[in-house]
């Protein structure tokens, strides 16, 4: 039974919450009064479906079930955990807490909020030690930052619990360790905040040219290195200390205004307003939304080809949920009970992956065989740590059939099945699927290698059992259409 998550609050946060749980297999309960929260929460997760899975390279869990409610009560009954995102009141989100509590006393409650202390979220609640700051970044679905801040009211099992909720929905939790107002991210976003709105008021620069100067530069280093580790590098060889031994004095110079604000008044809310209108007027919210989503997406997978930064915390995620993806599959293997094709990836069609006829391009079919026959090979033994010990699989010949097209965003996944085996070989059957629709089909024959002898040997008895186990149960299934095909031209 999938695990419930409560989203109080389903605005731009809430329905970025989720999307997350949804989509990492999690059921939902909303509440919002807002009539228009069931609209905007679909338009949501339309966005999301498109940019979350393309991150993933394991199969992604089945969606959770969404639903809307229309009492507090209603939505967290049977929840194992609430992600309250109510408006940044601190009355409302006290209301809510104590309904909640009422409703389902015991339960976890993350807050989204963007600034308030636990201690200030706790006051006057039933069960103070149940409610902790769980703090997100926009986009909620694609950004895994989210800081965990308690009180001294919060027992280290609550943190830990949040800790790992925040993990199974592919967050990166980065417990802070005192409790400050805003936090880490948004302590320093306001400071930049700031000094934006100065520059702005004093006609120094328009909203445009502030955000080119974050983006051309300095942003694109933040986004993988953050702020220290780039400035180590800044310091040249001689690292930090040369660094701060040279732009050390600049703190006592007259370059910040951090601790001026200018005033908020109508005029300063023209001023930015009318300029980010001209500035990004032209794109609606939802298409602005998914541009930046597919930035955020290439700049992720980057990241994650690089096993760096945020890409490491996916790649960390995929680890997590291919072990609970083989354990299931392996069940199958010991009671030999996989007389089916077995599914063995799951991707979307990615923008790098469009060729110049606008459709997936032919390079591609192969890759997603690959990716199918490789996850099949952990399956069953021979994963990385196998190739480390000196055997592995190699290909030796490969058909492949392109059946129809795959357009960008499209969700396909790889069906394997095994023709035939023995110890020193595979025959495999990959049917490319977008929904029931197959696209290709790679029809493929894999050797059994010693790698440093460069010569076919039988696999290890372990692995050898695992492959016959699901030969031996892909032999009582028809044949695939297309099996053994040569390459043929059909005379005019
Ligand atoms: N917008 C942002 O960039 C970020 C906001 N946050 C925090 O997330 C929380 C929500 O902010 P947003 O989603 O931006 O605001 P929003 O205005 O988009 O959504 C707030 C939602 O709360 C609903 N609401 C009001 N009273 C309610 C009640 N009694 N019960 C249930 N729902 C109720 C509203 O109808 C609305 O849909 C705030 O605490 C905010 O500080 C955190 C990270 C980023
Ligand atoms: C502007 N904000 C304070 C609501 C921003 C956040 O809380 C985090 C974010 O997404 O930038």
């Amino acid at each position: 039974m999938n695990r419930k998550a409560a989203i109080i609050g389903g605005g731009v946060i809430g329905g970025g919450w989720a999307a997350r749980f949804l989509l990492n297999g999690w059921d939902v309960g909303v509440f919002d009064p807002d009539p228009e929260a069931e609209r905007k929460i679909a338009a949501v997760m339309e966005n999301a479906r498109a940019a979350l899975p393309a991150l993933s390279d394991v199969p992604m869990p089945a969606e959770g079930k969404l639903t809307f409610h229309g009492t507090i009560g209603e939505a967290v009954e049977g929840a194992d955990y609430v992600q309250e995102s109510v408006s940044e009141r601190i009355e409302l989100k006290h209301k809510v807490y104590a309904q909640l509590q009422q409703s389902n006393p015991g339960v976890l409650i993350g807050s989204s909020t963007s600034g308030f202390k636990a201690s200030d979220l706790q006051k006057s609640a039933v069960a103070p030690e149940n409610i902790i700051v769980a703090h997100p970044f926009n986009p909620v679905y694609l950004l895994p930052l989210s800081e965990i801040s308690g009180s001294p009211a919060n027992p280290p099992e609550v943190v830990e619990k949040t800790v790992q909720i925040m993990k199974d929905v592919g967050m990166f939790p980065l417990v802070i360790r005192h409790e400050i107002d805003a936090f880490i991210g948004n302590r320093f976003l306001e400071a930049v905040w700031r000094e934006a709105l100065w520059m702005l008021k004093d006609g120094i620069a328009t909203t445009e040219e502030i955000d080119e100067a974050i983006r051309m530069g300095f942003g694109l280093r933040w986004g993988q290195m953050g702020l220290f580790e780039t400035y180590r590098i800044a310091g040249g060889e001689a690292g930090m200390r040369h660094f701060m031994a040279q732009f050390g004095p600049a703190l006592k110079w007259p370059w910040t205004k951090l601790m001026d604000v200018p005033e908020f008044n109508d005029e300063l809310v023209d001023l930015v307003a009318s300029q980010s209108d001209a500035q990004s007027g032209m794109y609606g919210i939802r298409e602005l939304e998914r541009i930046r989503d597919r930035n955020l997406v290439g700049f992720l997978r980057a990241l994650k080809e690089r096993n760096w930064g945020a890409g490491k915390v996916l790649r960390e995620h995929d680890e997590r949920r291919a072990a609970a993806f083989y354990a299931e599959m392996a069940k199958g293997l010991d009671t030999g009970a996989k007389a089916a094709p077995l599914v063995m990836w799951q991707g979307q069609v990615l923008p790098g992956w469009i060729d110049y006829n606008g459709h997936m391009t032919e390079s591609r079919y192969y890759f997603c065989n690959s990716e199918t026959v490789d996850n099949f090979l952990r399956l069953i033994g021979a994963g990385m740590d196998y190739v480390a010990a000196g055997h592995s699989y190699y290909s030796a010949e490969t058909h492949i059939r392109h059946l129809g097209e795959a357009k960008l965003g499209d969700q396909l996944r790889g069906e394997l099945q095994i023709i035939s085996a023995d110890e020193k070989r595979f025959r495999s059957f990959v049917r490319i699927l977008k929904g029931e629709d197959c696209v290709a089909t790679v029809e493929q024959l894999c050797l059994h290698v010693d790698m440093k002898a460069g010569k076919t040997v039988p696999a290890a008895p372990e692995v050898w059992a695992n492959l016959k186990a699901v030969a031996d149960a892909h032999a009582g299934l028809p044949m695939p259409e297309g099996v053994g095909r040569a390459v043929g031209q059909k005379k005019e």
